[in-house]
């Protein structure tokens, strides 16, 4: 059964006008190693520490500006979402479609809230906490070429040719800005659509980053806005002591016009600055060691890194059921091949390379996690190939084949194929990771005793589910196993409005 909106009904859950509070009690574990009558022992002490959430519940205007909006993803989100709020419809050559936002956590997955008469009781993951409507986000953003939104997604060659038709009137007026260019930082293929470019000094082009942003609340009205990189995937930049180790050997080095600064950084540097969220969805370093300080020291939310959309989904979800059902993975081989600008992009070794390595490091938590199948060091071998082929366009062809040991020298070889447009993966994953960065700067939190509410580290580990290398602060897990990050998101707002993790024991009827 399924239930639109619930409200919960606790002493430790109260309801105010533009907020909800909640006290909950996080049920953890505290290990001790100790030596018990001359003997080592670990032992495991259950702990329940007591938190305070406070959520403002008043929903802002959103603008959300992208990095890339001309692209493939950028142009395909756009048009989603306007075809969603005004309800449009087209004739494909199979049916009339209507839009809608498959493929988006917060818009079409539900929570578990109970059972009722021996039924399970689903209600939508948006329910949960009071969220921005996509249908009324404001899109603008920047692109370094300087194609409209209509021409943008007839040239994404994506969606539909008559949901094209009817979006076109909404797109055409849409221009993005004038881009942070730097082919030292892209494959050298993409230089031919670089026609609408940010002059000057990389201080310069911060301060117009910073001038648009400006420029855009004021023009849109906007109350909030958030901005997230979709453009090229960089190459990696270089870290260097004295160039971008700290705070302030980075804002020394703008000051210095240092070449080694990428234009992902540049943004995000003019979104810190701001207190703009900034989120990365490629797989370059954007946030090198001296943006990580200068975030944390203002406070302000960043999050990334690479959109987890397909292949490393899949991969997240098998390699963590393989693992936790004692069966070893010793051979993974990831192959896709595809024909979008993006592909061409990647052709380039440089940029390849920061591919391979967000799509490659996505097992090491769950390999690590049972010493009983893997030695010290051991892991799979994990292989990563993505070739160009132009005439495949934006439909993604992924080939996976997982070899595992199994019983008694026993091997298992499963193999995947899929077959998408990968803008429509990662479209509704965009808005996701927009809609949950805005969400959690509402959400205020304070341990028991603690003086005063605080934000969630602004490292935002919370958004770790919609990418493929989360960012996390220093010397904190990372954690990719996809239903431990589904479930982590899930867990924190039912915290909010006072309700357990679902546990699934279900014991009333056991
Ligand atoms: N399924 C997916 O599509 C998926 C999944 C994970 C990650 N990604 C990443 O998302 C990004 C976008 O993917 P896409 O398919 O939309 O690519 P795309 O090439 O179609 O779009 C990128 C856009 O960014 C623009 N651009 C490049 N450098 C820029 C800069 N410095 N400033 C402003 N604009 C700039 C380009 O002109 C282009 O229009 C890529 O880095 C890709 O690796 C995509
Ligand atoms: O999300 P995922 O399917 O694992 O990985 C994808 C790659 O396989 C693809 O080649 C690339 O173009 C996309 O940007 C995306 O990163």
């Amino acid at each position: 059964m399924f239930v639109e909106r619930f409200r919960v009904q606790s002493p430790n859950v109260k309801y105010n006008e533009e907020s909800i509070e909640s006290v909950y009690d996080y049920e953890t574990t505290e290990l001790v190693h100790q030596n018990t009558n001359g003997k080592y022992e670990w032992v495991v002490i259950p702990k329940s520490v007591r938190y305070h959430f406070n959520t403002h519940t008043r929903v802002p205007k959103l603008g959300v500006m992208l990095v890339g909006w001309g692209g493939n993803n950028g142009s395909t989100l756009t048009a989603g979402v306007i075809a969603n709020r005004e309800g449009i419809s087209w004739v494909t050559k199979e049916k009339v479609q209507q839009a809608n936002y498959f493929g988006s956590l917060t818009q079409a997955s539900t929570c578990r809230i109970g059972s009722y008469n021996g039924e399970e009781i689903h209600a939508p993951f948006k329910s949960l906490l009071p969220m921005v409507d996509p249908n009324d986000i404001v899109f603008g953003g920047w692109d370094i070429s300087n194609l409209n939104l209509a021409d943008a997604m007839a040239r994404a060659k994506v969606l539909d040719i008559d949901l094209q038709k009817q979006l076109r009137p909404y797109m055409q007026d849409m221009a993005p800005l004038p881009g942070i260019f730097d082919p030292d930082f892209i494959a050298a293929n993409q230089g031919e659509r670089a026609n609408n470019i940010i002059k000057g000094s990389k201080k310069e082009q911060v301060q117009q980053i910073v001038q648009d942003i400006t420029e855009f609340k004021v023009k849109t009205k906007v109350d909030r806005v958030v901005v997230l990189w979709t453009a090229n995937t960089e190459r990696y930049s270089n870290v260097m002591v004295g160039l971008n180790d700290t705070k302030e050997t980075l804002l020394a080095s703008l000051e210095r016009d240092e070449s080694e600064i990428s234009p992902s950084t540049l943004y995000a540097l003019a979104c810190i600055q701001e207190n703009i969220p900034f989120i990365n969805g490629s797989p370059q370093n954007t946030f090198v060691p001296g943006l990580i300080e200068f975030a944390i020291e203002k406070n302000s939310l960043i999050g990334g890194d690479d959109f987890k959309s397909g292949q490393t989904k899949m991969k997240s979800v098998l390699v963590d059921f393989l693992v936790g059902a004692g069966i070893k993975p010793t051979a993974i081989v990831s192959y896709n091949h595809l024909g979008n600008n993006d592909g061409m992009n990647l052709s380039a070794p440089q940029t390849f390379r920061s591919k391979e390595i967000s799509k490659s490091n996505v097992v090491d938590d769950m390999v690590s996690s049972n010493a009983i199948l893997y030695g010290p060091g051991e892991h799979p071998d994990h292989v990563i190939v993505i070739k160009y082929v132009p005439y495949v366009g934006d439909s993604k062809r992924a080939m996976d084949e997982y070899t595992s040991e199994i019983f008694m020298g026993g091997k298992s070889t499963i193999v995947l194929h899929n077959t998408c447009e990968d803008s429509l993966l990662a479209a509704p994953i965009i808005l996701d990771l927009v809609l949950l960065a805005e969400l959690s700067t509402r959400i205020q939190l304070k341990k028991e005793g603690e003086a005063k509410f605080h934000s969630f580290h602004p490292v935002a580990t919370i958004l770790s589910y919609l990418t493929k290398a989360p960012l996390v602060p220093p010397g904190t897990p990372v954690v990719n196993a996809l239903g431990k990050q589904r479930a982590m998101l899930e867990n924190i707002m039912r915290a909010c409005i006072g309700l357990s993790p679902d546990n699934n024991m279900i014991l009333e009827y056991k």
